[in-house]
């Protein structure tokens, strides 16, 4: 039996006073470049997921996030060829500072029922249904 690593990936929807959820186009030189994504990325060894998230709300898009405004929301757990990614997604209406893109190739904010329109990875898809039926 071949084994892959899990790997513990935390991202979120960032959702604006509309009602759109922020996705980024994650950047070339990276696995699944040009595909669309919810800000986020890996929990590093010790580091507890909602710290990690907002470090890397930070560093991605210059934004200042409370803890108490992530809502554990949904999550996806999916195999890819090399890893299996589990990811929760958490949900924030409320941040400080303005969105700026930093590290991704693009940044859009589109409806949940838009967001077919951009590819995203695969392990994805369940958490655009969630979003379009929960948002
Ligand atoms: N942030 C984020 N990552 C996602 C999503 N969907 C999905 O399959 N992933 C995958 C892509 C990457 O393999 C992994 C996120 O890792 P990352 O963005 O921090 O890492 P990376 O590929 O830049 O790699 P590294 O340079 O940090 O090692 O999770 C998503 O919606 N958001």
């Amino acid at each position: 039996m071949t084994t892959v690593p899990t790997v513990l990936v935390v991202a979120v929807a960032l959702v604006d006073a509309d009602g759109r959820v922020l996705i980024a186009q994650r950047p070339e030189g990276k696995q699944m470049a040009g595909l669309w994504e919810f800000p986020g990325g890996k929990v590093e060894p010790g580091e507890r997921p909602e710290a990690a998230l907002i470090r890397e709300l930070n560093e991605e898009l210059g934004i200042e996030v409370a803890e108490s405004c992530l809502a554990p929301f949904v999550f996806t757990s999916h195999a890819y060829d090399s890893f299996h990614l589990l990811m929760p997604l958490y949900l924030c209406r409320r941040w400080s500072g303005r969105v700026e893109r930093r590290e991704h190739a693009a940044l859009a904010w589109v409806k949940p029922n838009r967001m077919r329109d951009y590819p995203m990875p695969s392990a994805d898809e369940p958490l655009v249904a969630w979003l379009c039926d929960l948002l």
